[in-house]
């Protein structure tokens, strides 16, 4: 495989038409979720020569995480829907490639199982230290209405050793995607379940609880899982520059720009086209994490030169994940990486903190 494209085609080829259709569909028209990736091929980079740079460094730091790329692992749920090893293959291969993972709270696989398969492939090594603590794995989670659950939630969480909650709050409601009507995919496979919701607080030891998307959550539930947690709160879904001025004032530690894939609201810009704005909106006073429609290293480094910390894939990591389970995983983070050091050397950078904005055009 040569490129990402080549994994999304041999993962539309292995899964199964419906599931396949879950992980590549978005919300109503689809408008969003093509547009993400069109606005990266409206922008042009503009490179400068002569500039007697050292071969590119990759490593960023987020919130006392270090990770060898500047490209992290958004969260995507339903791993063991592309691949028996589902979750615990993608963590492997986060951890042999010091990729930071965000674990999604809808994953096929406990918290606490895909942070020891993590710890396992580091082999006790984490951040270039043997014995050097937890994996760089985060934890994303929606805010339950019922707040012991929540609460419940973040105790395992940390308990696993997450050492950042992503909170998803572009869903009030799920995301209306037609091609799951179509197909009339509306529930796991037997055997299959979201492992973080099993035996939470008012059910039975072994039940599952439902995930609840709730139009109720407001910056109320924000300010009490500050005080409930020391974790840095990243919010994900952030989209409209006043939110983001206050999500500051609400002591958020990062934002994640990011139109969820184009799975929640329909028409929303791609996340490139508001990312100067973001980056205005917060002024240097947290990192901002882009993601939607991130396929190749000059999408990364486009996204670095306009402001952002990091860049999250999504899909991405499913189809590696779909065509050959952790090796693919690993393959396709691996292939972002060259192509990611090949562009900053080519743009005359010698890391991501070289890239400014004026390497970039928009295309007339
Ligand atoms: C199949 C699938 C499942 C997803 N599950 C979650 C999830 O559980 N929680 C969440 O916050 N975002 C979820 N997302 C959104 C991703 O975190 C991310 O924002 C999006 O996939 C980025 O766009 P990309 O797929 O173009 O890279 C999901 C996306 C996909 C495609
Ligand atoms: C009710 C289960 C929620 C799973 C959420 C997955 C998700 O965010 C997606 O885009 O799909």
């Amino acid at each position: 495989m040569l490129n990402l494209r080549e994994f999304e085609a041999a993962a539309a080829s292995t899964v199964d038409r419906v599931h396949y259709d879950y992980l590549a569909g978005g919300a109503w028209d689809e408008v969003t979720l093509r547009d993400n990736e069109a606005a990266f091929g409206r922008l042009r980079l503009l490179p400068r020569v002569l500039r007697g740079r050292d071969k590119p460094e990759l490593d960023v730091s987020l919130f006392g995480c270090h990770a060898a790329s500047p490209v992290l692992m958004s969260p995507t749920a339903f791993h063991r829907l592309v691949h028996p090893e589902g979750e615990r293959a993608t963590a492997r291969a986060a951890a042999a490639t010091g990729t930071i993972m965000v674990a999604s709270m809808a994953a096929t696989v406990a918290i606490a199982d895909i942070a020891a398969a993590a710890r396992e492939a580091a082999g006790g090594v984490v951040g270039g230290v043997v014995g050097g603590g937890d994996p760089a794995l985060w934890f994303q989670l929606y805010i339950q209405p019922d707040l012991e659950v929540t609460e419940a939630l973040v105790a395992r969480a940390t308990a696993a050793g997450a050492r950042a909650l992503v909170v998803t709050v572009d869903s009030p409601v799920f995301g209306a995607h037609e091609r799951d009507r179509r197909n009339g995919f509306l529930d796991l496979p037997a055997g299959m379940a979201c492992e973080n919701m099993r035996g939470l607080p008012g059910g039975e030891p072994d039940a599952v609880r439902p995930i609840a998307m709730s139009p109720e959550i407001c910056w109320d539930h924000l300010d009490w899982l500050r005080q409930a947690t020391s974790l840095p709160v990243v919010l994900k879904g952030i989209l409209h520059p006043e939110d983001a001025r206050l999500a500051l004032r609400h002591g958020v530690d990062g934002l994640m720009l990011s139109n969820h894939g184009g799975r929640q609201l329909d028409t929303v810009p791609a996340t490139i086209d508001l990312l100067p704005e973001i980056v205005a909106a917060v002024g240097g006073r947290m990192p901002v994490i882009l993601d939607g429609g991130v396929r190749r290293g000059t999408d990364v480094v486009k996204a670095l030169a306009l402001g952002a910390s990091a860049v999250g894939i999504g899909r991405p990591v499913l189809w590696g994940l779909a065509a050959d389970g952790e090796r693919g995983v690993r393959r396709v983070l691996e292939l972002l990486r060259e192509e990611v050091d090949a562009a900053l050397a080519l743009c005359g950078a010698g890391s991501p903190r070289d890239l400014t904005p004026d390497l970039v055009r928009r295309r007339s």
